[in-house]
C-alpha cells in the first residue's frame, strides 16, 4: 500500500520531517549528508522493523534522543487510510501499531507495506555470499506463498537444534536420525516454495532486463543446496556420518543459491559496474512487478538512481519504474540527474533536503 503521509521523528538528522508524498514518483534532492538516505531508511524501518544500513538500532536513533518514530497513513484504494507507526527506543524496545492496535508480529507491517530497495549495497546481491541471494529469494517466497514463513521458521529451528547437537559431538547416527524427520519435511517445503517462486520470477526478470538493455544476456539458475535429482531425505541420510564428523549440517536448503550467469560465467565476474546495476535493478523490479501482478502494490526505494548509469540507461530505468504504477522514492545529489522522462501522466513530486529539513519543490523551485 502506498504512503499518503509520512511523519519521521528523530531518525538520524531528521528531527521532524512531515510530508505528503506523491502516490507515484518522489524525488528527494540534497547534498551529501543532508538526510536523503535517512528518509528511505525511515520507510524501510517502518516496513521491516530494521534499517538497511545498520543492525544496531542506536546508530539511527538521533543523538540525544531516547527513541525514534516513523508514522504513516497507508492508502487503500477502497476505504479510509490505515495509520501505522513504529517507535524504537534506545533500550531496544519496539512498538509497532496498526490502526492504533499493537501489531501481533514483526511481519504484519511488512505484509501491508512491502518495500523494495535498490541502493549501492544492492551490488551485494551479485557480489556477496549466497546468503544474500537466499534472502532475496526468501523475501519473494514470503510474499508469494502464505505457508512459507511458518515452514521457514520451523526449518530454521530444526536446523539450529541439529547443529547444536552436532557441535556438542557425542551423538550417534541413529539418535540424530530421530531428529531429522522435521528438518527434512520442513526443508522440502521451504525448497518447494523457493523453487516455485524462482520459476515464476525468471520470465519477469528476463523481460525487465530486456527493457533496460537489449544486449545484456543473463540467466538465472536456482541451486537448491543439493543434487536436484535426489530427495532431501536421501542426502541427509547419506550425509549423517559426515555431518557428525564435520560438526554441522553440510547439505540442504541452507546451501541454496540463485546463480546469475552470462555466457561467460558468473555475472559478477564478467559484467561492468553499470551492467551489474542494470541486472540488480532488473532482479528487484521483477520481484516488485510480480508482487504488483498479484494485486500487492509496493513501494520502491531507490538510493542514488544515477550512480553508475549513463543518461540513456537512467532514462530507461525511469521509464520502466514509471510504467510499474507504484510509489517510488528516489534520492539524488543533483537536480539534473533526476530531470528525466517520467511521462506527462506521472505525478512527480520533487523535494529538497538540507540539514534534515525537507521542503517541496515546485517546477524545480523551492516553495516558500
Ligand atoms: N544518530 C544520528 N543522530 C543525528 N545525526 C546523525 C545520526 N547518524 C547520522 N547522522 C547524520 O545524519 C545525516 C544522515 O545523512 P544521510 O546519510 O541520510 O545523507 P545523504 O543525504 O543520503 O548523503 P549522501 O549523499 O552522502 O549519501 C548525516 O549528516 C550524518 O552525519
Amino acid at each position: 500500500m502506498p504512503l499518503m503521509r509520512l511523519d519521521i521523528s528523530h531518525v538520524r538528522n531528521l528531527s521532524s520531517v512531515r510530508f505528503e508524498p506523491s502516490l507515484q514518483v518522489n524525488v528527494i534532492i540534497g547534498e551529501n549528508g543532508s538526510g536523503k538516505t535517512s528518509i528511505l531508511e525511515a520507510i524501510h524501518l517502518l516496513s521491516f522493523g530494521r534499517s538497511f544500513r545498520s543492525h544496531k538500532h542506536k546508530t539511527y536513533i538521533q543523538h540525544d534522543n531516547d527513541h525514534c518514530l516513523v508514522f504513516a497513513q497507508l492508502d487503500q484504494e477502497k476505504g479510509s487510510p490505515i495509520p501505522v507507526g513504529l517507535q524504537r527506543h534506545r533500550d531496544g524496545q519496539v512498538d509497532v501499531r496498526i490502526q492504533g492496535q499493537r501489531a501481533q508480529s514483526a511481519t504484519e507491517l511488512a505484509e501491508r507495506l512491502p518495500v523494495q530497495l535498490i541502493n549501492p549495497d544492492s551490488f551485494r546481491l551479485l557480489e556477496g555470499s549466497p546468503s544474500v541471494r537466499r534472502q532475496f529469494v526468501d523475501w519473494g517466497a514470503f510474499h508469494f506463498d502464505k505457508g512459507f514463513i511458518s515452514a521457514w521458521r520451523g526449518w530454521q529451528k530444526a536446523l539450529k537444534q541439529r547443529n547444536t547437537l552436532l557441535r556438542r559431538g557425542k551423538i550417534s547416527n541413529s539418535l540424530l536420525a530421530a531428529f531429522d524427520s522435521e528438518l527434512i519435511r520442513l526443508g522440502e517445503q521451504v525448497n518447494a516454495s523457493r523453487k516455485a517462486y524462482v520459476e515464476k520470477l525468471t520470465p519477469y526478470f528476463l523481460k525487465v532486463l530486456s527493457q533496460l538493455s537489449e544486449d545484456l544476456k543473463v540467466d538465472l539458475h536456482f541451486f537448491q543446496g543439493w543434487d536436484a535429482q535426489k530427495s532431501l531425505a536421501t542426502v541427509v541420510d547419506a550425509g549423517r556420518d559426515r555431518d557428525i564428523e564435520l560438526g554441522y549440517t553440510s547439505t540442504g536448503p541452507q546451501r541454496a543459491d540463485l546463480r546469475v550467469k552470462t555466457n561467460n560465467g558468473d555475472a559478477q565476474d564478467s559484467l561492468s559496474r553499470g551492467q551489474l546495476k542494470l541486472v540488480v535493478s532488473a532482479l528487484k523490479i521483477a520481484q516488485g512487478q510480480l508482487l504488483i501482478d498479484m494485486g500487492r502494490p509496493l513501494v520502491f526505494l531507490i538510493d542514488d538512481l544515477a550512480a553508475e548509469l549513463d543518461a540513456n540507461h537512467r532514462q530507461k530505468l525511469c521509464q520502466l519504474l514509471a510504467s510499474l504504477n507504484s510509489q517510488i522514492f528516489i534520492t539524488s545529489v543533483a537536480p539534473d540527474t533526476t530531470d528525466l522522462v517520467w511521462g506527462d501522466t506521472t505525478d512527480v513530486r520533487q523535494f529538497s533536503i538540507r540539514d534534515g529539513e525537507l521542503s517541496k519543490l515546485s517546477n524545480g523551485l523551492q516553495e516558500s
